[in-house]
């Protein structure tokens, strides 16, 4: 067995080895491939990394990226020092005393606001940060709030709207409710069964549930929760209502995008939603302060004198067109991926099932999205938490509405939007506008905190609003919504006056 004094000795660039849950990992040939930079993995040579790598990586990562001769075995744990997060791991309150009692939490939640407020009290620190956090000055997660409220209901009266029905088909698949759960990286933050609560609400309630390429279980134990919850629900009316779509992000390597659209086939995901907005993560900078808290106080000599970089800052100077040399700044993901990757990406997936492209902001890309095929578009800034001051998705919807009627009124293209909709009412106003369905993120990461009740709740919430907008506006079926029952005139005083030429720019082909 290794001991302590064995790790401490390679300690630098030419020889790497850290210790994660008393197990040394050499990760010297890893540094310039660490989506999360070299500088991190740098300040933790030597020593016991267990408390910053864990809440951050899903499981299986160490046996998926790191090769296996690299794993070196075990560390005897009496002859190191393990390095704990100095910070308070839960948020502010009694959540010990509070997590055993659930059920009488979830009676006080009437709203997803209430559960938001609840969860803030449940949730560990890190988990409430990596949450709620958005890019730089907020301004992107600002106006997915105040947008939806820019637009108003014009409620038509004296109509019997005894029954409602809000199903729908979205991306082939039968849904009980206009709207899904966003992909969400890491629901293992929130709860020990983290992105299997998500799967089992969705089933159990007949919607969608697009999972995120970094969950925290593997794909194929999520698949299996949602397929066996709805098994378990036919008979009920529900098991035939529901959806399982996969979330792409493409890699910086090839071969790891691959293998994720191959695990989506493998587990019957209906769908490949492809995230366009993400060729370098968004500068969060509640997440990024958290980790230099947590760096500087177990590591207290490592920013003597401030002179070293914040632990996401690896260089950025060797970043090129070719797709090779160092990662650019806040590089995860692929920075090279463009229109001509959809060739080979389309030929990996063999047509099992819709392509839906997520993170358009503009018209111009939603009509360069349908000139290349795509089945569907998903109006997303990503909840804020990329670029900052973007166009929420329903100020996009407008945008199109306005300058490609034609995308709308054919649809050829299925419309989903997310971002900020927090209310039954923000979806009937995006549907009255041509969206086939909206989509939550941070909602149902903050119900997870409850577990599949809390998933239960926050469907149950959205779905009674929606069918008490649809009756106090007059409408008992959602082919009923058209944009007489909405006034979209503050909003649209927002638009730009003409666009850009919707060509791809300059040709790129694919670097990957
Ligand atoms: C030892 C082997 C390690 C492997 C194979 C590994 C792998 C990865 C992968 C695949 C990601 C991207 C995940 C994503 O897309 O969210 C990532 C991100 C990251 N990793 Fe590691 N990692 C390792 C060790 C560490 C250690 C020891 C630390 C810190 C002490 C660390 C800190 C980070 C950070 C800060 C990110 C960026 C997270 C984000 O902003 O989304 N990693 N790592
Ligand atoms: C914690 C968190 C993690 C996210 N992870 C992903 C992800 O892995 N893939 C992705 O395409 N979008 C991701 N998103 C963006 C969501 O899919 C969605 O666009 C956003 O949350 C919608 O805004 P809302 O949180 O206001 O509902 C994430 C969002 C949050 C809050």
């Amino acid at each position: 067995m290794l001991s302590g004094k064995d790790i401490a000795r390679h300690n630098k660039r030419d020889s790497c080895w850290v210790i994660i849950n008393s197990h040394a990992y050499d990760v010297t040939d890893y540094l310039d491939r660490h989506p999360g930079g070299p500088q991190i993995l740098l300040q933790y040579a030597g020593k016991d990394a267990t408390a910053v790598y864990e809440p951050i990586h899903p499981k299986g990562t160490l046996d998926r990226f790191l090769d296996q001769e690299k794993h070196l075995g075990p560390v005897d744990p009496t002859t190191y020092t393990p390095v704990t997060p100095p910070i308070e791991s839960k948020g502010d309150n009694h959540a010990s005393e509070q997590q055993t009692d659930i059920p009488h939490l979830l009676s006080l939640c009437l709203s997803l606001q209430d559960i938001e407020r609840t969860a803030q009290k449940l949730l560990s620190k890190p988990a409430w940060i990596y949450y709620s956090s958005a890019a730089d000055s907020l301004g992107a997660l600002e106006n997915n709030a105040s947008d939806w409220r820019k637009i108003t209901l014009r409620p038509r009266l004296m109509r019997n709207v005894r029954r409602t029905d809000t199903s729908r088909t979205a991306l082939g698949c039968k849904l009980r409710f206009p709207f899904f759960i966003s992909p969400a990286a890491r629901a293992g933050l929130a709860h020990e069964d983290g992105e299997l609560c998500l799967a089992r609400g969705a089933a159990r309630k007949g919607i969608g549930y697009c999972v995120s390429s970094v969950a925290s279980f593997p794909h194929a134990d999520i698949s299996r929760a949602f397929y066996g919850e709805l098994k378990n629900s036919r008979g009920s009316g529900i098991g035939d209502h529901g959806a399982l779509w996969f979330q792409l992000y493409v890699a910086n390597e090839k071969m790891v995008t691959l293998e994720r659209i191959e695990a989506a086939k493998r587990g019957g995901y209906k769908a490949l939603v492809i995230t366009i907005d993400s060729p370098v993560v968004g500068k969060r900078e509640e997440d990024e302060r958290y980790r230099v808290e947590v760096n500087a106080e177990s590591l207290p000599n490592s920013f003597a004198g401030g002179s070293q970089e914040p632990p996401l800052s690896p260089p950025s100077d060797g970043a090129d067109d070719e797709g090779d040399g160092p990662l650019p700044l806040r590089g995860v993901h692929s920075s090279t991926f463009n229109w001509n990757d959809l060739g080979w990406i389309r030929e990996a997936w063999q047509n099992s099932g819709p392509i839906a492209l997520k993170g358009i902001q503009t018209a111009e890309d939603a009509m360069l999205a349908a000139t290349h095929g795509i089945d569907a578009i998903y109006l997303s800034n990503h909840g804020g938490r990329q670029c900052d001051d973007t166009p929420s998705s329903i100020h996009t919807l407008l945008e199109i509405r306005r300058f490609y009627p034609k995308l709308i009124e054919d649809r050829k293209m299925e419309i989903f939007l997310d971002g900020g909709v927090r209310r039954g009412a923000d979806i009937v106003k995006a549907l009255c506008l041509g969206a086939t369905a909206c989509a939550l993120g941070r909602p149902f990461m903050y119900s997870v905190a409850m577990g599949d009740d809390g998933v239960l709740k926050a469907i149950q919430l959205l779905s009674d609003e929606i069918e008490t907008t649809m009756r106090l506006i007059g409408a008992t079926r959602l082919g009923q919504l058209n944009n007489s029952f909405v006034n979209t005139k503050r909003l649209e005083l927002e638009l730009v006056d003409s666009l850009g030429e919707p060509s791809p720019g300059p040709r790129m082909p694919s670097k990957l």
